[in-house]
């Protein structure tokens, strides 16, 4: 390695020749031929002398000969540093100054011996201090910066091309020594190359060719351009569609980050589901903020969020969001409505010839080619806009939903353009497992936990220098971003998201508001797949000047006696087994058991029994909450002073009748909405 190229690896006594003279000439080898070189000149000036002592053109052509070859070490040394350069022509133009001299008058005529004995040790002698003094930088050794850099690494024989170098970023092709090297070994090799260069991990990233293991691109970006926070300064096309890019931030050489969630067929893009992954205090927070702020600004789009944190971050944002549901329960009902609205969506789609949903799904559908008639005459059915799902703090909702569930609604929500989005506090498989981790494959990583990071990306990213345990919270709103749609070559390149500041509410308050104006209205479908589950929780956006909850227009149009907004209660094949006059099991679901064991309460009979039980579910239907448990229940009957055992009883024979359906949690009942919207 470097010890050895330099000769310093041998110990006294060790070496070719062996025993302390060898040592010693080896040390002093690489010094030897600035000295060769002084004498070389002697004998050349004395041998120059007899042959040429007397002869006038001899003496116009040396003087030639020196000035030129001077002029020519001057040309060669251009690519070298400036010091060298200026080094070497000074030694030459010395060197044949003095050797013409003294052929043409004798290398002992007048000062020529005297300059010859000072000059030459002093001429040969700078070159030994300049060896001795190298940088470790490889500039001595005969070798280009590069190669130095690149034997430093452990990749001596791999050869660099020509390095395109933009404004703080240099590109540089590479081909690996063939037979000898893989890509992999630059991978491995990218944190000894950042130290050698001295720069962040994150500055130094390697892009494999696809065609080739030998070959690929190395992207050093110096500086970090990214250190500089970008305000957020409203949305990037007001009234666009979902199907234009969203902005997320910018790259490290000011590049915009785009996003796209709907598929295109042109583009070859497919539609997606995005984690946000980050530690605490990464900048999850904004980075929802700027997407959501996005989403809201587009005008074929609705947006559902749950949040369990009261929606602390996204208050402002709320008149423009079409369904808000805040903590656990409202949000196992939006997740329980998904998965009706889902296929109805689908079914819609297909009805009107749409393989997959297109920003002409949401206009009405003039289109002959998109006519659900038999006929093929337009339909003029209204249009169904983009859904974008979003699931705040996820990781319990989606244990409670389980994988298979979740794997199953994120498969059939892309062909019923639904994006889900979903943010996780701490990006790790013991918070989310794997199959639900595969069945989002877009991701925005922001810092982590250098132990999470196999979580967060795919390992191609990571090993083409993507390091966003690097970060951890000290570099809020750094973020990869991995989605269909970016080009390949971005994924290991870090952006940053712009940052929300309290200037940024009023602006929040704006797009909120062009939403709730001008932004889609959820479609008949849409709105009464969500309305046949969640009843009066789903209201959709609050009209302007209404307040939140007003009943959403779309309501209006919907169908009861259609197959679609069907409201029977779904049966999970898996709960067939299930006996309905079975005790609710308040066990399992980690409430104060026992809560339905004890006896104490009134025991109301026949038409009262039947009355009261309605009430109790209309009251919980009227407040919004559609899915309920024992705790629910248990607060219900010690209010009304009612038997525990006897309202289990007559729930089981509510589930019976279809006033009740399971929920894929078990002890969670959702209420069949019984309410016809106002
Ligand atoms: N792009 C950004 N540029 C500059 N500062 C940012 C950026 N994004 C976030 N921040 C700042 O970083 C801090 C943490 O951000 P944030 O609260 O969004 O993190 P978080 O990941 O949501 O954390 P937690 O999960 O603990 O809520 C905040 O002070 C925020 O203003």
């Amino acid at each position: 390695m470097v010890a050895d190229y330099r000769g310093e690896g041998l110990l006294p006594g060790q070496g070719s020749g062996g025993g302390i003279g060898a040592y010693l000439l080896n040390r002093a080898k690489p010094h030897l031929p600035p000295w060769l070189g002084v004498g070389a000149a002697g004998v050349a000036g004395a041998l120059g002398n007899w042959r040429w002592g007397e002869s006038a053109p001899a003496g116009v052509g040396l003087t030639l000969a020196s000035v030129a070859l001077t002029g020519v070490t001057w040309w060669v040394g251009r690519n070298t540093s400036a010091q060298r350069r200026l080094h070497s022509a000074i030694t030459v133009a010395a060197g044949s100054a003095w050797v013409t001299g003294a052929c043409l008058a004798g290398p002992l005529a007048g000062p020529l011996d005297d300059l010859y004995l000072m000059g030459g040790p002093v001429v040969a002698l700078s070159w030994n201090v300049r060896m001795i003094l190298r940088t470790p930088d490889g500039e001595a050794s005969g070798q280009g910066g590069d190669k130095g850099l690149l034997e430093k690494i452990g990749l001596a024989r791999a050869q660099i091309g020509t390095a395109k170098v933009e404004p703080n970023r240099v590109t540089a092709p590479i081909a690996l020594a063939a037979g000898e090297q893989t890509n992999d070994d630059v991978t491995k090799a990218l944190g000894l190359l950042a130290s050698a260069l001295d720069l962040p991990a994150s500055a130094v990233r390697y892009q494999p060719d696809p065609d080739s293991v030998r070959r690929g691109e190395l992207v050093i970006v110096p500086e970090d351009m990214l250190a500089e926070f970008v305000e957020y300064d409203g949305p990037s096309n007001l009234g666009g569609s979902i199907a234009d890019p969203l902005l997320l931030g910018r790259y490290d050489d000011g590049a915009p980050m785009h996003l796209w969630l709907p598929g295109d067929p042109e583009a070859d893009r497919n539609g997606t589901h995005v984690l946000i992954a980050g530690g605490s205090g990464s900048g999850k927070g904004d980075t929802a903020l700027n997407l959501q702020t996005e989403i809201l600004s587009r005008s074929d789009v609705l947006l559902w969020l749950s949040d369990p944190k009261m929606f602390q971050d996204f208050r402002p944002l709320l008149p423009g969001i079409d369904w808000a549901a805040e903590g656990g329960t409202p949000t196992e009902v939006m997740v329980e409505a998904l998965q009706e609205v889902i296929p109805a969506r689908t079914r819609w789609l297909g009805q009107h010839s749409y393989r997959q949903w297109l920003p002409q799904a949401a206009q009405q559908q003039n289109d002959p080619q998109h006519s659900c008639r038999p006929d093929g005459t337009a339909c003029g059915c209204a249009g169904m806009p983009f859904l974008v799902a979003w699931m705040e703090e996820a990781a319990s909702t989606l244990r409670a939903l389980g994988d298979d569930a979740f794997t199953g609604i994120s498969q059939e929500a892309r062909s019923a353009g639904v994006s889900l989005i979903v943010s996780l506090q701490r990006p790790s498989y013991d918070q989310m497992s794997t199959s639900t981790r595969a069945a989002l494959p877009s991701v925005i990583a922001l810092g982590c936990d250098p132990r999470d990071e196999g979580f967060s990306l795919p390992d191609r990213v990571l090993d083409a220098g993507a390091h966003p345990g690097a970060w951890g919270n000290r570099k809020p709103g750094y973020c990869y971003l991995v989605s269909t749609g970016v080009p390949e070559d971005r994924y290991a390149s870090p952006g940053r998201t712009r940052a929300f500041t309290h200037r940024s509410v009023s602006l929040m308050e704006v797009v909120a508001a062009w939403a709730q104006r001008n932004g889609a209205t959820a479609d008949p479908i849409t709105a009464g797949a969500a309305a046949s589950i969640a009843g009066n929780a789903y209201s959709g956006r609050p009209v302007p000047g209404d307040g939140h909850g007003a009943p959403h227009a779309a309501l209006a149009a919907v169908d009861p006696e259609d197959d679609d907004m069907d409201d029977a209660p779904r049966h999970d094949p898996e709960d067939e087994q299930i006996d309905p006059e079975e005790e609710l099991p308040a066990a399992q679901t980690g409430d104060d058991a026992p809560i339905f064991g004890e006896g104490t309460g009134r025991k109301p009979k026949g038409e009262e029994a039947r009355r009261l039980l309605a009430e109790a579910l209309a009251e919980f239907e009227e407040n919004g909450q559609m899915i309920i448990g024992p705790k629910d229940l248990s607060d219900w009957c010690d209010r009304h002073n009612l038997s525990r055992p006897w309202v289990s009883k007559k729930l089981a024979e509510a589930a019976a009748e279809g006033r009740l359906a399971p929920t894929n949690t078990t002890g969670r009942w959702r209420i069949v909405p019984s309410l016809t919207p106002a």
